[in-house]
């Protein structure tokens, strides 16, 4: 017998799920909190539900309002398709092309717009309980979340002339608003939807292994947090959002991510404390790709951070602002640690701005004490291209290497107003500038340098060897 806990959109009587969603299953979570209305009974509890979305399209026109604990909402395949190369294809090449919409178990977002009024009115699915304890291990796991289109009324934020590109259409696809404790976001997928996930006041969030793409902003982390990971995601935000924000947050762990263009920010840290970015591959079109704004004590290591040019022609010229003595990272805080990290920055020196400029890689903004070991730079100056084809431009750009030139950079900038920070083999003599008399430097030997006596000997008689 299949326990009255598990409950299947398709199956229940109520509704129609195929045409609203969220009006099946806000009937499901009415029916679960009478059925599970006393907190202790024996020694038994509240156990939750799981509500099952099979493979399919749902159109949610209702908000789905969540405020019971222990509810798992689960599909059958994220479905992540890309709707900004569809909606870059002439119309007249969609009939030939094997699928146009995501797929998997796919909730096509649909609230009336006349009644988006405030962010939390165009959350898909919102978390809210007030009272005690918080909302517990509310769990999301393999569907898709789709916004359908995006739509501005502002062309000049329309690249191209296409309200497709504007990344903005006042949806969200979760929104947590309330504190919460264990919630899990995993196996999901979300595109085209202004902000995809925002939680407020998160303890223990576990935000694993989705693939959140071609959102205005993809996860914001608000109000405050801690003990929170966000792992082993795949994350591309628009020009005008951040792939990952969180605001004052401890303990926040942020690794393994493949963060792929074009956030305005990859990583942007506001009042995070003591927490790791580590082992992450960033990839971005702009300046300002990791932002530790008022953030202390956090460990940046071993991430991969790659700086090019927008390839793709309908968004080419598009930017966010700011320019290249801004930081690739930048810092305002203290006591970080920003440990072997490899950086590529390959962009034409025609296009750095302020024109003539030497890019900055690590900027030290603020602060003090904070320890610079052993990040390596490699820069160059290409001639940027751009395509059509999405994916042939973006792997093109990505693979080349030839024909390039090395380009003068600024590896590490430390500004009067920090000080007391600790700076080792992250660039040489010339590539760094540092007030020596308030911050400890320790360059990269170049070529020739420190010939220490005894060596000149042995190299001779190695090159003797080798003939
Ligand atoms: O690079 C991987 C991902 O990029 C795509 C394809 O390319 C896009 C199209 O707008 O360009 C951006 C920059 O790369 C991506 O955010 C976006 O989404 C996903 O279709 C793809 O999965």
């Amino acid at each position: 017998m299949l326990s009255r806990n598990t409950y299947d959109v398709t199956e229940w009587p109520h509704g129609d799920p195929y045409d609203d969603l969220g009006e099946v299953i806000n009937s499901i979570i009415a029916d679960v909190k009478p059925r599970q209305a006393e907190s202790h009974a024996d020694g038994r509890g509240k156990p939750g539900a799981v509500i099952h979305i099979p493979p399919g399209d749902y159109r949610l026109r209702t908000q789905v309002l969540i405020d019971v604990s222990f509810l798992r909402i689960q599909g059958s395949g994220h479905g992540f398709a890309s709707s900004s190369i569809r909606f870059n294809v002439p119309k007249g090449e969609w009939p030939g092309l094997h699928e146009l919409w995501p797929g998997g178990s796919r909730v096509m977002v649909d609230l009336p717009a006349d009644q988006i009024e405030s962010e939390a009115d165009g959350a898909a699915f919102r978390v809210a309980r007030s009272g005690s304890p918080r909302i517990s291990s509310v769990e999301f796991v393999d569907f898709s979340i789709d916004g359908l289109h995006f739509t501005t009324d502002h062309p000049e934020t329309s690249p191209g002339g296409n309200p497709e590109n504007s990344y903005a259409n006042g949806k969200t696809g979760i929104l947590v608003e309330t504190a919460n404790d264990s919630v899990r976001i995993t196996g999901m997928g979300f595109v085209y939807l202004e902000h995809a996930l925002t939680i407020h006041y998160a303890d223990a969030l576990s935000i694993h292994d989705n693939f959140i793409a071609e959102c205005g902003s993809c996860i914001e982390l608000r109000g405050w947090g801690q003990a929170s990971k966000i792992t082993d995601n795949l994350i591309g935000a628009g020009p005008h959002g951040s792939s990952i924000y969180a605001e004052h947050h401890g303990g926040l762990l942020i690794t393994a991510n493949n963060v792929f263009p074009r956030g305005a920010s990859s990583i942007h840290l506001h009042g995070v404390q003591r927490s790791s970015v580590t082992g992450n591959r960033l990839h971005s079109f702009y300046p300002c790709m990791v932002v530790l704004e008022d953030s202390s004590e956090n460990l940046v290591a071993s991430n991969h951070l790659l700086r090019d040019h927008e390839p793709w022609t309908p968004f080419v010229g598009v930017d966010n602002g700011l320019d290249d003595l801004a930081g690739l990272v930048s810092i305002s805080g203290s006591g970080n640690s920003v440990i072997g990290n490899h950086v590529s920055e390959v962009v034409e020196s025609r296009r750095i701005r302020p024109a003539g400029a030497r890019p900055v890689i690590i900027r030290l903004a603020s602060g003090s004490d904070n320890f610079i070991s052993t990040n390596h730079v490699v820069a160059t100056d290409v001639t940027a291209t751009a395509s059509d084809s999405c994916f042939e431009a973006q792997v093109d750009a990505l693979l080349a290497t030839e024909g390039s030139q090395p380009l003068e950079v600024t590896t590490v900038l430390v500004d009067p107003a920090s000080t007391r920070n600790t700076i080792l083999d992250s660039g040489r003599a010339d590539q760094v500038i540092v007030d020596t008399a308030v911050n400890a430097f320790r360059p990269i030997p170049s070529v020739g340098d420190h010939a220490r006596a005894g060596s000149a000997p042995l190299v001779q008689a190695l090159r003797e060897g080798s003939r």
